[in-house]
């Protein structure tokens, strides 16, 4: 289970972000979290991911903390390009983290003509789905969704939503999924928290 148990936040001397908030996300369950914008959920998304200690409060996956090597709480964020190396070929950026099958490709629609592409070379909703397969190593237990999908056009969303909810049942990933799209959360949340 990934877990947030009293965590509280600020960045700096301005004011609480996150005060004794608690969250938990079982292995193989969608939570959506939504809540009015600047209340704090990217950065509850981010000290779930480890990028960000709290101020106090935990965070646990399986029992443990956050540990050097491989993170098993990949955080996607809706600006990829802010998540890859520019320098970077496509193909480098993937295999970077592990290398996916045929089906995994073809399921995120992500091709290995793109490979050997840099980052500014193919689309926004190219970028994203790329970045969405690369976070999907073996090694991932949970991904903290935080807006991917907003800014692809409806049939991309439709791609990448249904790629990752089979990707999580079957492999029994847990996701915490931050939107702004309620009815999105309810097609595809277990269960939706309000921040
Ligand atoms: N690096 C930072 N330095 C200082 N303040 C920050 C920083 N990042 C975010 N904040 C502030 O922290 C608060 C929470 O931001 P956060 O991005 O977590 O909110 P959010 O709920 O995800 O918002 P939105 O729905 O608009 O994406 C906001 O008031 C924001 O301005």
């Amino acid at each position: 289970m990934l877990e947030a148990r009293d965590v509280c936040f600020s960045y700096g001397a301005a004011g609480r972000v996150l005060d004794h908030v608690s969250l938990a996300v079982r292995p193989g369950e969608v939570v959506g979290l939504t809540g009015r914008s600047g209340v704090g959920k990217s950065t509850l998304g981010r000290i779930l991911s480890g990028h960000y200690r709290p101020l106090s409060g935990r965070v646990t996956i399986d029992g443990e903390p956050h540990a050097r090597g491989f993170n098993p709480v990949q955080y996607l964020s809706q600006s990829p390009a802010f998540s890859v190396d520019p320098r970077w070929t496509v193909g480098r950026v993937i295999s970077e983290a592990w290398r996916p099958d045929e089906a995994m490709l073809r399921a995120f629609g992500v091709s290995e003509a793109w490979y050997d592409r840099y980052p500014h070379e193919i689309s926004g909703g190219e970028l994203q789905r790329v970045a969405v397969l690369r976070a999907l190593a073996p090694g991932t237990r949970y991904l903290v969704a935080d807006e991917i999908s907003a800014p692809l056009d409806p049939l991309t969303q439709a791609q990448i939503w249904m790629a990752l909810l089979a990707h999580a049942q079957k492999n029994g990933l847990g996701m915490l999924v931050i939107s702004h799209d309620r009815p999105l959360l309810r097609r595809i949340a277990d269960r939706i928290l309000d921040l």
